[in-house]
């Protein structure tokens, strides 16, 4: 049986427990978060697996044997008192495995406030709810491979994942980590296109919803260069291009790639 801690039950926690939970990984959960609805909320997503409510993080430290940071990177120090860590895990033959969650806050931040070395970073994203996630994934060099295998494999309970350098998860997460609010609001631009030509409110919804589920999947699974795949729908003097013109001229790359790269800056501030 393997101890996962969460300190922050949120969101994203209630997501990644909820993936490693419907796996058949022998797994119970240890668990400390300040709002009873967050913890409330988690355990419901557990699949019946036993959810202890630790009384402090601290506690999360002292008896896990993995625990996830997974605060607002704002809330990284408030909820990582070295002194307590250090007394918390003091008799233990091991330290737990540290897996941070936290957009922007490095290894070396989290190894020298927690007092512990093995340290991994991931950047999910929320369609990990869904089991669509995309996650980067960075070890600390004292993290073991089997260490390394073993969250690799939990976090691909959600979804894909992609192991990359240190210095590159802040790009992950301008691009993927907060991503899903760019396509979002590409779904709902969409929507709002196809009512302004005629269409009802509700058709509009699914049809912009399901156009991007689908060039997704098509994207995914066919393995062809997006701009392969945008040729095939694009017909000489069609309707397509007349699109595709439009959008160039409103800037459409341009915001897209300034989005990512914007995201990625307050990554690289927050930490
Ligand atoms: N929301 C997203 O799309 C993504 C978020 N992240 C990262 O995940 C982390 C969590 O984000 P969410 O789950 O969205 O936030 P959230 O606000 O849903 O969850 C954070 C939880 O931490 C708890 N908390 C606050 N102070 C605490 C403390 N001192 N000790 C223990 N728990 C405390 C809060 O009560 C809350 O339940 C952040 O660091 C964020 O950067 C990473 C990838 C995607
Ligand atoms: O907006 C944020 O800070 C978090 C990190 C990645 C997605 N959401």
């Amino acid at each position: 049986m393997i101890s996962i801690g969460f300190v922050g039950a949120g969101q994203m926690a209630q997501a990644l427990a909820g993936g490693i939970a419907a796996s058949d990984a022998d797994v119970a959960f240890i668990v400390a978060d300040p709002s009873s609805d967050a913890i409330e909320a988690f355990s419901a997503k557990t699949n019946s697996r036993s959810v202890e409510k630790a009384d402090s993080n601290a506690d999360v430290f002292a008896s896990a044997d993995i625990v996830f940071l997974a605060v607002k990177p704002q809330y990284f120090v408030a909820a990582t008192e070295t002194e307590s860590i250090k007394s918390a895990i003091a008799g233990r033959e091991n330290p737990p495995l540290v897996v941070s969650i936290m957009a922007g806050v490095d290894i070396k931040s989290i190894q020298s406030r927690t007092a512990i070395e093995t340290v991994i970073r991931v950047m999910p994203n929320t369609p990990c709810l869904v089991g669509a996630g995309a996650c980067g994934m960075s070890c600390s060099d004292q993290v073991a491979e089997a260490d390394r295998d073993r969250i690799k494999a939990f976090m691909e309970t959600t979804g894909i994942v992609i192991p990359v350098a240190e210095n590159l998860l802040d790009a992950v997460t301008g691009l993927s980590g907060s991503g899903p609010a760019y396509i979002f609001e590409l779904i709902d631009a969409l929507a709002l296109g196809g009512v302004k030509c005629g269409l009802p409110r509700n058709v509009s919804d699914q049809l912009a919803a399901q156009t991007v589920f689908g060039a997704a999947k098509l994207a995914i699974e066919s393995g062809d260069h997006p701009s392969v795949l945008r040729d095939r729908v694009t017909s000489p003097g069609g309707t397509t291009i007349a699109g595709l013109k439009a959008l160039f001229d409103n800037g459409f790359q341009q915001s897209i790639i300034s989005a990512v790269e914007a995201a990625t800056e307050r990554s690289k501030e927050l930490g």
